[in-house]
């Protein structure tokens, strides 16, 4: 990328503003994201998270502020161009292919690299290119390294949640990303399961090198593995520093304490 350096930010996010008619959903938002790092993003229900992570998907259009991604201006990227980028997302919602085997939804997560053509060729098969051929390559890499080898030619419908949230992770994993937005991956798993995420999430950023920016309500999680946390309450920071320095921040104590109220 012209002009971007190891120790540039890989997201810059400056001033944005988002509003829903009378509703301010951020409001003067700035934080960055490193190359590699983990960055937790907490905040009590409604604190803008979501809205966050679709202005940096280009869902939602902030009203103010700038998003820069790896040096590029992000707000001036069609939604449809994020993906080949290097930004790849997983949902609150699973949004799997129910029908469809795991190995084949997690080769659906390469439709945006850049060359790749559209999923029925990809899928195709016999008759792969050398191209499809390297991609299923990296799809059972990722099968295997999410643990999914036992299921991997198993529709999705039929599997345990926390089984599919692994999917849909290594589905967002299959177009390489430099950034990965997490979603609560935590939502709806066991206190096993949630140890066994972190695990794997911090396994994965050191095996791929992506950096990851982590919206969780599991503090257990997002204070175990963040690199950094960004703490937010109605549209604003509120605090931001190592794991220890925002979980002891006052702001940080009073918005939670002041929501459980
Ligand atoms: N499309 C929309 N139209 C109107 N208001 C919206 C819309 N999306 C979000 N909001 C409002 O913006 C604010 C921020 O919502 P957002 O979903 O981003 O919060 P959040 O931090 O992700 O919450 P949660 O932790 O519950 O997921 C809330 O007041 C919400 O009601």
């Amino acid at each position: 990328m012209p002009g971007a350096d190891a120790h540039d930010p890989l997201l810059e996010v400056r001033g944005v503003a988002v509003r829903f008619g009378g509703v301010t959903a951020l409001r003067d938002l700035s934080f960055d994201v490193r190359p590699g790092e983990i960055c937790g993003l907490i905040g009590p229900n409604g604190a803008g998270k979501t809205t966050l992570f679709n202005c940096i998907t280009r869902i939602y259009e902030p009203a103010e502020g700038s998003i820069r991604f790896a040096g590029r201006d992000l707000l001036a990227v069609p939604a449809h161009r994020i993906a080949g980028l290097g930004i790849a997302r997983t949902f609150q919602n699973l949004a799997l292919f129910g029908s469809m085997t795991v190995l084949d939804n997690v080769l659906t997560g390469a439709a945006a690299q850049p060359g790749t053509g559209i999923v029925p060729g990809l899928l195709a098969w016999p008759g792969a290119t050398r191209r499809t051929a390297a991609l299923r390559a990296r799809a059972w890499e990722l099968v295997e390294q999410l643990e999914l080898l036992d299921v991997a030619l198993l529709p999705a419908a039929g599997l345990p949640f926390g089984t599919r949230k692994r999917v849909e992770l290594a589905r967002a994993l299959m177009a390489e990303p430099s950034l990965l937005l997490l979603d609560e991956p935590a939502g709806g798993l066991t206190h096993a399961e949630v140890d066994e995420l972190g695990g794997l999430l911090v396994a994965l950023r050191d095996r791929f090198g992506f950096a990851a920016l982590l919206v969780e309500h599991h503090m257990g999680l997002v204070m175990g593995i963040s690199d950094r946390v960004v703490a937010m309450d109605f549209g604003r920071r509120i605090a931001a520093g190592s794991p220890d320095e925002v979980r002891r921040d006052p702001a940080v104590v009073a918005a939670y304490l002041g929501r459980a109220a």
